[in-house]
C-alpha cells in the first residue's frame, strides 16, 4: 500500500554532532580523574567521612553522565513527505483521537473545545476520524461546551480547509491579526468566524457563571449528570454528532465519554480514562490507530496525522526496522516566555534529548501527542503472526473482559482486519458495558493490555511496557510544531507538576516493571535499557545533588576543604570540568536556538527544580510503601486565555516566580540560607583558626547563591512574589541545626 511510486515517505538522517561527542568524553575523563583524586587522597590521608560524601557524589555524578553520553551519542531525525502520502487520500487508514479531561475548574471546558475543534478540522478525511472525550469531571457543563463546540465546527471546519487555515484552534487563530491580503470574502467570514467564536465563547461562560440551576434549562440532556458526582455515577456515553454520510471533507465524529466513577473502586486516573477510551473506540470506529491528546495541547500544524502516517505506513524502506508501535510528537508550548524563565519549556530535552533516544531503540511516550498502533496497545508484540493466528476464545475473554463485542472488535484488531465503519449509535448498550467502574476487574486492562496502571506517569510506564516486547518507536518534530499545550508558570504549579513526575517516576524505579529488574527477561536494548534509567534515576538525583551543594558551606563553617586547595595543580580539573560542563550546555542551547540568558534560566531552574519536587517525591513514596498513603494524580492547572482577544502577554511579571506556603519550597531555600550564612560565617571569621582560606568552596557557594537568585530575591519580596513567613521560620531552623551540626564537628 505505501510503497507506490516507489518514493520513500520518510528518510532516516543521522546527526552529526563530532564536537559534542568530543566534549561528553573529555567531561567523563575528568570526572573519572577527580574520581582517582580522591582515591588517591584517601590513599594518602586514610578515610575522612567529609571525603567519602563527596566521593559518593563524584561517583553518581560520573554515572549519570554516562547515561547522559549515552543518550546524546547517536542522535537522529525523521524527514517526511506527506504530500507523497497525499496522492493516495483513498487508502489512508482511520484514526481514533482521544482527549482527555478530568476537572472543568483546573482545565476549563473553553481550552478542552479549542483543542477538540483543532482536531475535527484536523487535514485528514472527515470519514477516517474519530473525536471520543473522557471527562473524569463528569461536567454538564463540559457536556454542554462540548455539544456548542459541535454547533460552531460545523462552519469552522469547512472554513479551515477552504482558507488552508494554519492554527485550527479558535482562540490562538482569532489572537492574530487578520490578513488584510486576503480577498473580500475571506475577510467577510473571517470576522463572521471570530464573532461567532466570540459568541460560543460567552455562552460557555455564561452557562460556566450559572452552575446548576439555571444551568438545567439550557441543556435537555442534563437528567443524564442530575445527582452525578465526579467521583460516583454510572458511565455516560454520547454521540455528539456522527458523519452519518461518511463525508469525507464533512465534520468528524464527537463522542462524549465519562466512565463509570464508585468510590470503593480505583480509577486510576488517566491511564484508566485512556482505556475506557481505548474499548469504548474498539466497539464504535475500532481504528487501528489512535491519537491522544491532553485537553490542554490543540493541533498546530493540519498534517500532523498525515505526517505520522509516513511513518507507520512505510515500513520497508529500511530492512531491519521493524513496524514502529508509536509515533511521539514533541510538547510544545504556546504560552512560553521568551527565555523561558520558568524553566520549563524543556526545548533541549525535546529537541535532543528525545532525538538521541530515537537513534536508539526509539523515544519515549510522553503521554500526549502520540499516536499508536491500536494492536500495540492490545498487547501484541512485534513478532506475532497476525492474520491468521488462532486465538483462544477463553484466554480472550480473560485478556480483554466479559463483553462479547468487544472481544470480537479486540480479535479483528489483532488479526489486523480493518472495521467497516457501522451506526455509533448502535453500540451505545455495549459502550456502556465497557465504561462501567467494575468492568476491568479480573480482566489484564492495565497490565498486560492498555495503558498501565501502578504509576502517576503511566506513559513512561507504558511505552517502556511496549519497548520491553521489542518495538521499536518514532519521533518527528514538524515546523511549525505538531500541538502546542500550556506551559504552567513559574512557582507552585510547575514544582507540584514536577513532584507528581518524580513521585510517578520513583514508583516505577522502585517496582516490578523497573527496567533493572526485568532486564533478563526484556527486549529492551542494552543502551535503551541506560536511557530509561536516566530517565527514572531523576527521581533521586536530589540526595546527591543536596549534599553536594552543602559541601562548600560545611567547610567554609568548619574550617576544612573538600576542593583542592589554590596552590594545587589538581584544582584544575573541578575547575575545568566546571568550564567545559557549562560550555557543553551552552551548546545545547544555542544548537536549539535560544539565548544565553535562557542557558541560565534553564540550569538555574533545573536545579531548583530537581532539589524541590524530589524530596517530596520521595516521602510520597516512602509513604505508599508504607501503606500510609496512595499516591495521587494532582492535575495541573490550565491558564484560561482562551479569549480571541488576548494578545501575546509581555508582562514582565509573568516570568517571575510566585511563592506560597507549600513545603516544597523549604529545601531550596534552606540550601540558600545555608549558603548564606557559611560566607557570612567565614569573612567574619569566626571559626576558631583560619588557616588557608578555601577559595574554590568560595566559589561554589557563590555560584549556589547566583543559582537561587529567584529565592534571594522571594526572602525580601512581599506577596506572592516573597516567600512566606513559615517557609522562612523553617529554613532558618533547618540552617541553625546544620551550622551547629558543623561546628560541632
Ligand atoms: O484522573 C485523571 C487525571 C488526569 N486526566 C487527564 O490527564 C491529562 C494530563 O494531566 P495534567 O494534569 O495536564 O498532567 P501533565 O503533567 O501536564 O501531563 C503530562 O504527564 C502525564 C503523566 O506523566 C501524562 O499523562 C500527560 O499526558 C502529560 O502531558 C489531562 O488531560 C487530564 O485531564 C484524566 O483524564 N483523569
Ligand atoms: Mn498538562
Amino acid at each position: 500500500m505505501a510503497e507506490s511510486n516507489g518514493l520513500p515517505l520518510y528518510q532516516k538522517v543521522g546527526v552529526e554532532r563530532p564536537l559534542k561527542r568530543f566534549l561528553d568524553v573529555v567531561i567523563f575523563f575528568l570526572h573519572v580523574s577527580l574520581l582517582c583524586y580522591r582515591l588517591l587522597l584517601f590513599r594518602r590521608h586514610g578515610f575522612s567521612s567529609l571525603f567519602a560524601i563527596a566521593f559518593l557524589c563524584e561517583l553518581w555524578f560520573t554515572f549519570y553522565w554516562a547515561l547522559i553520553t549515552n543518550l546524546n551519542w547517536s542522535p537522529i531525525h525523521y524527514i517526511t513527505y506527506p504530500q507523497r502520502l497525499l496522492q493516495r487520500v483513498s487508502e489512508v487508514p482511520p484514526v481514533d483521537v482521544f482527549v482527555t479531561t478530568a476537572d472543568p475548574e483546573l482545565e476549563p471546558p473553553i481550552i478542552l473545545i479549542n483543542t477538540v475543534l483543532s482536531v475535527l478540522a484536523v487535514e485528514y478525511p472527515a470519514n477516517k476520524l474519530a473525536c471520543y472525550v473522557s471527562d473524569d469531571g463528569c461536567s454538564s457543563l463540559t457536556f454542554y461546551s462540548l455539544c456548542e463546540a459541535l454547533k460552531f465546527a460545523q462552519i469552522w471546519v469547512p472554513f479551515c480547509k477552504k482558507y488552508k487555515v494554519q492554527i485550527r484552534a479558535p482562540f490562538r487563530y482569532f489572537s492574530g491579526d487578520l490578513d488584510s491580503h486576503g480577498s473580500t470574502e475571506f475577510q467577510y467570514e473571517w470576522r463572521r468566524m471570530k464573532d461567532e467564536y466570540e459568541e460560543l465563547r460567552r455562552r460557555i461562560e455564561v452557562a460556566a457563571a450559572a452552575k446548576n440551576s439555571a444551568f438545567s434549562n439550557l441543556i435537555g440532556e442534563f437528567p443524564d449528570f442530575a445527582n452525578s458526582k465526579p467521583n460516583n455515577h454510572p458511565p455516560i456515553v454520547k454521540v455528539i454528532w456522527e458523519n452519518k454520510e461518511g463525508l469525507w471533507d464533512g465534520v468528524p465524529h464527537l463522542v462524549y465519554v465519562s466512565r463509570e466513577k464508585k468510590p470503593q473502586i480505583p480509577h486510576h486516573y488517566k491511564a484508566g480514562a485512556m482505556n475506557v477510551l481505548t474499548r469504548v473506540s474498539g466497539l464504535m470506529t475500532n481504528a487501528p490507530y489512535m491519537l491522544n491528546l491532553d485537553c490542554d495541547m490543540f493541533v498546530n500544524n493540519p498534517e500532523v496525522i498525515l505526517q505520522a502516517m509516513c511513518l507507520l505506513l512505510d515500513p520497508k524502506i529500511d530492512k531491519i526496522d521493524k513496524e514502529f508501535a508509536f509515533v511521539q510528537f514533541p510538547q510544545c508550548f504556546y504560552n512560553g516566555l521568551k527565555d523561558d524563565p520558568a524553566g520549563n519549556q524543556a526545548i533541549v530535552v525535546m529537541q535532543l534529548a528525545f532525538r538521541g533516544m530515537a537513534g536508539v531503540q526509539g523515544s519515549f511516550y510522553i503521554g500526549t501527542g502520540c499516536i499508536h498502533r491500536r494492536k500495540v496497545m492490545y498487547g501484541q508484540s512485534p513478532d506475532e503472526a497476525n492474520i491468521n493466528e488462532k486465538y483462544d476464545e477463553v484466554e480472550l475473554y480473560k485478556t480483554f473482559g466479559n463483553s462479547k463485542e468487544f472481544v470480537t472488535s479486540a480479535t479483528r484488531t489483532l488479526r489486523s482486519f480493518a472495521d467497516d465503519p457501522n451506526c455509533l449509535s448502535n453500540s451505545i448498550e455495549a459502550t456502556n458495558e465497557v465504561a462501567t467502574a467494575d468492568y476491568e476487574h479480573n480482566s489484564c486492562w492495565g497490565f498486560k493490555v492498555g495503558w498501565q496502571y501502578g504509576s502517576v506517569v503511566e506513559d513512561m510506564l507504558t511505552g517502556m511496557g511496549i519497548h520491553k516486547k521489542g518495538w521499536k518507536s518514532a519521533y518527528i518534530t514538524p515546523n511549525p510544531p505538531a500541538f502546542l499545550g500550556c506551559a504552567p508558570m513559574g512557582g507552585p504549579v510547575p514544582l507540584g507538576h514536577m513532584k507528581r513526575v518524580m513521585t510517578g517516576l520513583l514508583e516505577t524505579l522502585i517496582s516490578r516493571e523497573s527496567p533493572i529488574v526485568t532486564a533478563l527477561c526484556d527486549k529492551l536494548q542494552f543502551r535503551q535499557r541506560l536511557i530509561y534509567l536516566w530517565g527514572y534515576l531523576v527521581s533521586i538525583r536530589a540526595i546527591p545533588d543536596i549534599c553536594y551543594a552543602t559541601l562548600p558551606a560545611f567547610c567554609l563553617i568548619s574550617n576544612s576543604h573538600f576542593l583542592p586547595k589554590v596552590q594545587e595543580p589538581v584544582l584544575f580539573i573541578p575547575l575545568l570540568l566546571f568550564v567545559i560542563n557549562n560550555l557543553r550546555q551552552l551548546l545545547d542551547f544555542f544548537e536549539t536556538g535560544q539565548s544565553v540568558r535562557a542557558w541560565w534560566n534553564g540550569q538555574t531552574m533545573e536545579r531548583i527544580l530537581v532539589m524541590s519536587s524530589s524530596l517530596p517525591g520521595m516521602v510520597t513514596v516512602i509513604l505508599k510503601i508504607l501503606g500510609l498513603s496512595e499516591t495521587v494524580f494532582e492535575i495541573t492547572k490550565k491558564e484560561s486565555s482562551s479569549s480571541s482577544d488576548d494578545k501575546e502577554s509581555t508582562d514582565r511579571d509573568l516570568g517571575r516566580f510566585t511563592f506560597d506556603e507549600s513545603p516544597i519550597f523549604v529545601p531550596v531555600t534552606t540550601i540558600l540560607m545555608i549558603q548564606l550564612a557559611a560566607l557570612l560565617i567565614s569573612f567574619l571569621g569566626t571559626q576558631t583558626s583560619v588557616q588557608e582560606f578555601g577559595v574554590a568552596e568560595v566559589m561554589s557557594c557563590v555560584w549556589l547563591i547566583l543559582c537561587f537568585w529567584s529565592f534571594l530575591k522571594g526572602m525580601f519580596a512581599k506577596g506572592s512574589y516573597g516567600l512566606p513567613w513559615p517557609t522562612l521560620l523553617k529554613s532558618s531552623a533547618l540552617t541553625f541545626l546544620f551550622v551547629y551540626f558543623c561546628q560541632v564537628k
